[in-house]
């Protein structure tokens, strides 16, 4: 006698066009790309015994599942506002297969212990794969540096350092920094943020601070430490990573670097790609982040840097904050916004709508190259037979206005709120198994 097979799931997607391709079939099965083109339907017949699901993909458009280089889930600390299983149900509703859990948790995720344990929270939930981001110093306080080589060997394999909230000010801190994470291949990511120039500030220093009375956030206060990061990479031959960049002339110093040859990689948030800062005139704390929301010719020069490869990434900046943090006068608010659920839309309306992008371009912006940067071997990988089924079906002719209060974070403060949008993840695919499945979140057993 022989033992019965347990039936396993595959699905076949007929008529869906690969990074906007021309229209192909995808047998989605034992984890993997099974077969893409003529030969999938076949295939597909071919597998006895399993449960076949046959998903109408005519019109969507299939990408390698989104890699999220700059997520806060807020958990161990502040689970109040988001937590691992929240935050990544939120990831896979925008079609996040993978995300980057900043370390400013309470506590900090700067030793082994705390990242192996967000590392697994993440596989326990199953919707997204977690990968722990380290604390370059000691509780993100700037003065001595963690344990970077304990949290790289560890379970969670860290490859990405950022003391993110904070700007890693001290110089000689920085640079061993840059020196140390060469040993593992690992990449410093800096939110660049000259303190001094910055205290008390509550939004971007311009025209409008200084007509609505609020302290302003010179553009010089980035710039000055992207500068600065920059050549010391050089000088130690480092990898450095810019955080959510957000001015015109950070995107000059990027360009130049780049053209030096420094090993920098840069990259933009969606708010900073749509939004600028005459949206403070409401006082309405939903638009306080850090950095803050730029001009127009801002937003302009980083849609640019973002077409032209200067600009390497697009991160959400997922940083959900509770009510009472955002529900208060501005200047006693929290900084920062969601993300997670909307970065597909606002990527498409701002650069493929607009013709500055094709849909090759969002999966390398929102997928290869953060998966490249990260270190994640399966993800961002072409949608090619053999290759892992962790992919993204998206509808692009579909429009939404957006209601904070339908999304799967814990959190409401998208300031997309009321906005029509284009687009909508109607599958999400994880190693095989849909995370989001027709549109609606699917019921996960965690690994
Ligand atoms: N972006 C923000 O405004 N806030 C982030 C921190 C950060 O990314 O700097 C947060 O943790 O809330
Ligand atoms: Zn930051
Ligand atoms: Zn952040």
């Amino acid at each position: 006698m022989t033992a019965p097979t347990t039936p396993t799931t595959a699905y076949l997607v007929t008529g869906v066009s690969p990074l906007g391709g021309e229209p192909t079939d995808l047998l989605l099965a034992d984890g993997v790309i099974a077969a893409v083109g003529a030969d999938a339907a076949g295939a597909a017949k071919d597998r006895d015994g399993d449960d076949l699901v046959v998903v109408d993909g005519t019109g969507l458009i299939a990408l390698p599942g989104l890699v999220d280089l700059h997520t806060h889930l807020r958990e161990p600390g502040r689970e109040d506002a988001e937590t691992i299983l929240t935050g990544t149900r939120s990831a896979a509703a925008g079609g996040f297969t993978a995300v980057h859990a900043m370390a400013n948790t309470s506590p900090v995720a700067d030793t082994a212990g705390v990242v192996e344990q967000v590392w697994r929270l993440g596989r326990d939930a199953g919707y997204a794969d977690v990968i722990p981001v380290g604390a370059v110093t000691v509780g993100l306080g700037g003065e001595r540096l963690a344990e970077l080589g304990a949290m790289a060997d560890s379970a969670a394999r860290v490859r990405v350092f950022s003391d993110d909230g904070k700007c890693v000010h001290d110089p000689v801190l920085m640079r061993r920094a840059l020196e140390y994470t060469k040993a593992f291949d690992g990449v410093v990511a800096q939110h660049a943020q000259e303190p001094r120039l910055t205290e008390g500030s509550q939004m971007h220093e311009g025209t409008v601070s200084a007509e609505i009375g609020l302290a302003g956030w010179p553009a010089v206060a980035e710039e000055a430490i992207i500068a600065r990061d920059v050549l010391l990479a050089e000088h130690v031959g480092g990898r450095l990573h810019v955080q959510h960049l957000s001015t015109a002339g950070s995107v000059e110093i990027v360009r130049w670097a780049k053209e030096r040859g420094i090993d920098v990689t840069a990259e933009a948030t969606p708010h900073h790609l749509l939004l600028t800062d005459e949206l403070a005139r409401s006082y309405d704390p939903v638009y306080k982040v850090n950095p803050p929301l730029r001009t127009a010719e801002d937003v302009a020069a980083v849609r640019a840097g973002l077409a032209d490869g200067t600009i390497d990434v697009v991160a959400t900046d997922h940083a959900p904050h509770a009510l009472q943090d955002k529900d208060c006068e501005w200047s006693a608010a929290a900084f920062g916004m969601t993300g997670l659920e909307t970065a597909l839309s606002v990527v498409q309306q701002v650069m493929v709508d607009s013709g500055l992008f094709t849909w090759a371009d969002v999966a390398r912006v929102l997928s290869v190259e953060p998966a490249r940067i990260g270190g994640l071997a399966d993800h961002g990988r072409p949608l090619e037979a053999g290759e892992p089924a962790t992919i993204v079906l998206y509808d692009p002719a579909a429009r939404r206005t957006v209601a904070p209060a339908e999304h799967h974070s814990r959190s409401r403060n998208s300031p997309y709120a009321g906005l029509e949008l284009p687009g909508r993840v109607r599958w999400t695919f994880l190693r095989g198994r849909p995370t989001v499945a027709d549109g609606e979140l699917a019921p996960v057993a965690g690994a």
